[in-house]
Order: C-alpha cells, then sequence, then structure tokens
C-alpha cells in the first residue's frame, strides 16, 4: 500500500495539516495517511507547550470520521529525541510491503539539510512538498532540483490550497481569546476550550473560541 506519513507536532494539529493529507491522498492514489506526532522535537522547545498525550487527543478527535486518516504512535516518547530519518527507516523495516510518502511544507523542505542524518531519509520515501508562505514554485521547483542532484532525493510537488495557518498563530489566538473556529475542527476547539490549552489564567469565562451556546437572532 502506499502510505502518507504526515510527521509534525500538531501543537495545536490544524486545518492546513489535514487538508495536505487529504490533497496528498487524492493526488498521490495513497492508501491511507498516517499521521505521526513527534514525541520529544529537538527543534522545538518552548515553555507553552502542550504534552504529547495532548497533542495527540487532538490528533484523534481531528481525524475520528475520515477512515483512511490513521494515528501512528511511533514517535510517541517523550524520552528520546524524535528522528525522521530513524522513523522512516524503522517504518519501513516494520512494513516492508509499503511505500512511504512523506508530506511536508515548504518551510520544512528549505530546512531539510539540517536535519539529524538528513541523507538517510531519502531512500525511505518519497517527499510530497507542499508550498507555504513566501515560498514561491520557482523557489519550491529550485530546491526540488538542488535536492535530487545533489542526494537523489525523490520530491514531488503537492498542490494543496495555500492556507497561512500555523500553529503558533492558533497558540497566539487562543491566548489571547480569540476564536480558532474554522482553523482548526470543531472537535479540537472544543477540546482545546475545555481543557484551557495554550491560556494562562486557569478559569473559562465563556469568551474562548466563541464555542457557548447559540442564541436565537
Ligand atoms: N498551512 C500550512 N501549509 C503548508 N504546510 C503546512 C501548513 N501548516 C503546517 N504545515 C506543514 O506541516 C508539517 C507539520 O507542521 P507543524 O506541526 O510544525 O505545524 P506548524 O503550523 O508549522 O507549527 P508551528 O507554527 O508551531 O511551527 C510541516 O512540514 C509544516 O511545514
Ligand atoms: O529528524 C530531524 O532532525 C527533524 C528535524 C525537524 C523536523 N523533523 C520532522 O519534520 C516534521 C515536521 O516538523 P515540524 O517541525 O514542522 O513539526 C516532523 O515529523 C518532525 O519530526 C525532523
Amino acid at each position: 500500500m502506499k502510505i502518507g506519513i504526515m510527521g509534525g507536532t500538531f501543537d495545536p494539529i490544524h486545518i492546513g495539516h489535514l487538508l495536505l493529507g487529504q490533497f496528498a491522498y487524492e493526488e498521490f492514489g495513497l492508501g491511507e495517511i498516517w499521521f505521526l506526532p513527534n514525541g520529544n522535537p529537538p527543534h522545538k522547545r518552548r515553555k507553552d507547550e502542550c504534552a504529547l498525550q495532548l497533542r495527540v487527543e487532538m490528533i484523534r478527535r481531528a481525524i475520528r470520521d475520515v477512515p483512511y486518516f490513521k494515528l501512528c504512535l511511533h514517535e510517541a516518547d517523550e524520552s528520546v529525541h524524535s528522528y525522521t530519518y530513524k522513523t522512516m527507516g524503522e517504518l519501513n523495516a516494520l512494513y516492508p510491503g509499503n511505500d512511504f510518502y512523506f508530506i511536508l511544507g515548504a518551510d520544512s523542505l528549505f530546512s531539510i539539510e539540517t536535519w539529524k542524518c538528513f541523507r538517510e531519509i531519502f531512500p525511505t520515501c518519497t517527499i510530497l512538498a507542499a508550498m507555504r508562505d513566501d515560498k514561491d514554485i520557482t523557489d519550491m521547483q529550485g530546491q526540488i532540483q538542488y535536492l535530487e542532484q545533489a542526494y537523489g532525493a525523490r520530491v514531488c510537488i503537492l498542490q494543496a490550497p495555500l492556507l497561512e495557518i500555523s500553529s503558533t498563530t492558533l497558540r497566539q489566538r487562543a491566548s489571547r481569546r480569540q476564536s480558532i473556529r474554522y482553523m482548526v475542527p470543531d472537535a479540537v476547539a472544543e477540546y482545546i476550550r475545555k481543557n484551557h490549552l495554550y491560556q494562562k489564567r486557569e478559569a473559562d469565562d465563556g469568551r474562548f473560541g466563541e464555542d457557548s451556546e447559540k442564541t436565537e437572532a
């Protein structure tokens, strides 16, 4: 089977991630998309980060209605750093009949040479790279050609809607008690609200996320 791997910190998961999964599934004829939350990402250490268990719960809620979206807990260990080269090597060994497609945004494609043992990633998967932020198609094609020639990487452009949305923006909006509706699935917004995630104050005054009971107009 052709498996898409959507790796990320998912703090929190948002519709940008889900759309990448959906478009990769359709465009490349994938059988399943595995959402792979990293347990202990060495490249992302922040004071306000959510514990792995909470990030996983948000993914569960985000993907529960989509039969071909799965949760992959292979990196779900906060006691060790998560490294893609290691994970992809292990997934290939564990599931030898599958072909893996690693899905990422342009920011990740341009920083991949800073990843640990990054050369070892390329033989384990085809990379599906989506455009993001300030990188345009010419930048992307240049970077793809470079990675192919320098390392024998297999990289394809993933045509997905360009969305200026990030987990950083969502954490900021949540901490300011601005709505995150439409940027995350309703079930994720509800989970964030109920558990007071990304908020400094303990109590929920009901304003957050505009998810309090509807009144008639
Ligand atoms: N809006 C988006 N468009 C394209 N790719 C995205 C988008 N959001 C996230 N990605 C990609 O999804 C993968 C996982 O991203 P991650 O979980 O770090 O989310 P993020 O929104 O980039 O988080 P943060 O703002 O905390 O850095 C990365 O490869 C990233 O490039
Ligand atoms: O292996 C590494 O050194 C490495 C460095 C940066 C990012 N990654 C992986 O790239 C994916 C997207 O990461 P991020 O930072 O956007 O959440 C996710 O699966 C990370 O584990 C991996």
